[in-house]
């Protein structure tokens, strides 16, 4: 009853399909072709549509068109919701996960920004090290899978900045971490693979798999408790440290805080960071072997702004412009999701155009079709390594960085919400490949090709299995 409800309720608005194979499969594999359909269709026209969601056959999800942006983006918590859709698209309630952190979005927001500019040469100490353990010094080519050394190169630095050295190099820290993030997905899938909708409300008593992720938290919690002890108990006079359990620590405003709140946090701001990190890094590489032309005019750009100033820092990192724009225009052909600024309505809603949509619908944007529209990107499918170099020299300074959200750049998000991360992100990436540029050279192994992304569902995946060649330049 409660999956007819819901569909009733959203007849309304019109339904998107495949003409041959709609089944779940096609959904999974193929969401991009349905939502390029339905932008051509609806979406370009200033309507939504409607698409069959493949993980949740009684919530359909809703397409919304950029004439509804600024609305959505104005919306109040209580009426259009980011973490509600978090907590009902992947059953966090039932699965004994974490549930999405209001103080850890807080203090990447603005602890973490407004450290940026001194953490950027321990990233970059961190990076040196990492690679120093991860890559051959070899001057000879050997081969490396990209995933396999980037993933654990960005756990690292990030884990640098939000946790500090001692839990950062910690193997069953990272473990947990990574399981967490995977935990999280499996047991969606698990409750509802066993569980009608109706029934899904039993499984924190009856689902065989309640027990993982709150094990895995309370691992977290003990793990950090060490740490956590000496922060709160630290004399007055010390200097405090610069990372996310001291800013969770501060940011309770005196109120009494366990290492099990901390930690949770922490798992969040690890779920949120590092996969869709490693996913980018990876794509960035595979962009820069493709396009060997860039390559000197962006160690050229790294050169001449470390001639002037050695260590990286908030102003220097911003000088490389050339690299900023090569790593969007990579960003916008191979993203980590097609769709973003996700949210589940609250309660029932009409938009100002008189559409109506009731409490608990999934609405998200097409962001993979707004940046590839040749209205707003000419020549869309194009890789253009300085498109958004030129329109800023052409057009506001001020916009088309990496790290700009805007409404024809939607890959962070938007409004309120949008990743409090960017600018960090956008300071790790520009470290990673100014450490690989300078010091190695890299090819593939086959050709001169560059791998397919996989897709699933609106994820998309930079090819995991791929082996590049790797060689540590003569004499650096
Ligand atoms: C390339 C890497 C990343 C991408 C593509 C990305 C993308 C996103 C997107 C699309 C959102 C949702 C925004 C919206 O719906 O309006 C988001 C939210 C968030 N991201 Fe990122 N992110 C990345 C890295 C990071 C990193 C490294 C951190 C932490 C250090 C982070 C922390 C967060 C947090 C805390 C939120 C939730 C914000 C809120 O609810 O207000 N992200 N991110």
């Amino acid at each position: 009853a409660h999956k007819a409800g819901q569909l009733q309720r959203l007849l309304h608005i019109p339904d998107v399909k495949f003409d041959h194979d709609d089944n779940q499969a096609h959904y999974i594999s193929s969401t991009k072709e349905i939502l390029h359909k339905g932008y051509i269709k609806y979406n370009k026209k200033g309507q939504a549509f409607r698409i069959r969601n493949p993980v949740d056959e009684g919530s359909p999800q809703v397409i919304m068109s950029k004439t509804y942006l600024d609305e959505v983006k104005n919306a109040g918590e209580d009426l259009l919701s980011f973490p509600l859709y978090s907590i009902q698209s992947f059953l966090l309630r039932l699965s004994g996960s974490i549930l999405p952190s209001l103080p850890a979005s807080h203090i990447t927001r603005i602890d973490l920004n407004k450290n940026l500019g001194e953490l950027a040469p321990v990233m970059k100490d961190e990076c040196v090290e990492t690679f120093k353990a991860m890559i051959p010094p070899c001057e000879d080519w050997t081969t490396l899978k990209p995933w396999d050394t980037f993933l654990p190169t960005v756990a690292r630095i990030t884990g640098r900045v939000l946790v500090g050295p001692e839990l950062c190099r910690n193997p069953e820290w990272i473990g947990l971490t990574i399981q967490n993030t995977q935990g999280i997905m499996k047991h969606a899938m698990g409750i509802r693979a066993i569980y009608p909708k109706m029934w899904q409300w039993l499984a924190p008593w009856t689902y065989p798999g309640r027990h993982e992720l709150p094990a895995l938290r309370k691992r977290a919690a003990e793990l950090l408790e060490p740490v956590f002890l000496e922060r709160v108990n630290a004399k007055p006079g010390n200097e405090k440290r610069r990372d996310a359990i001291q800013w969770l620590i501060d940011g309770s405003g005196g109120k009494p805080i366990t290492p099990k709140e901390v930690s949770d946090s922490l798992l969040f701001l690890f779920m949120a960071g590092i996969h869709s990190t490693s996913a980018t890094i990876v794509s960035i590489v595979y962009d820069l072997i493709a396009h060997p032309e860039i390559v000197s005019e962006l160690i050229q750009e790294i050169k001449s702004v470390q001639a002037e100033s050695p260590e990286w820092s908030k102003n220097s990192l911003g000088k490389l412009r050339k690299m900023d724009s090569f790593m969007k225009e990579s960003q916008r052909l191979h993203p980590v999701g097609l769709v973003t600024v996700q949210r589940c309505t609250v309660r029932p809603h009409t938009f100002s155009d008189g559409l109506h949509v009731p409490a608990n619908t999934f609405m998200m944007f097409p962001t993979y079709e707004f940046t590839h529209d040749p209205e707003t990107y000419p020549d869309p499918d194009k890789f253009d390594a300085w498109r958004f170099y030129r329109m800023r020299e052409a057009g506001d300074p001020t916009k088309f960085h990496f790290a700009t959200v805007s409404n024809d750049s939607t890959n962070f998000g938007a409004g309120f919400h949008a990743c409090p991360g960017r600018f960090f992100v956008a300071h790790e990436l520009k470290i990673i490949l100014s450490e690989l540029l300078l010091n190695y050279d890299l090819k593939f192994v086959q050709g001169t090709d560059r791998p397919q992304d996989g897709h699933h569902d609106f994820t998309v995946i930079p090819c995991t299995q791929t082996e590049l060649l790797i060689r540590r330049k003569h004499g650096v």
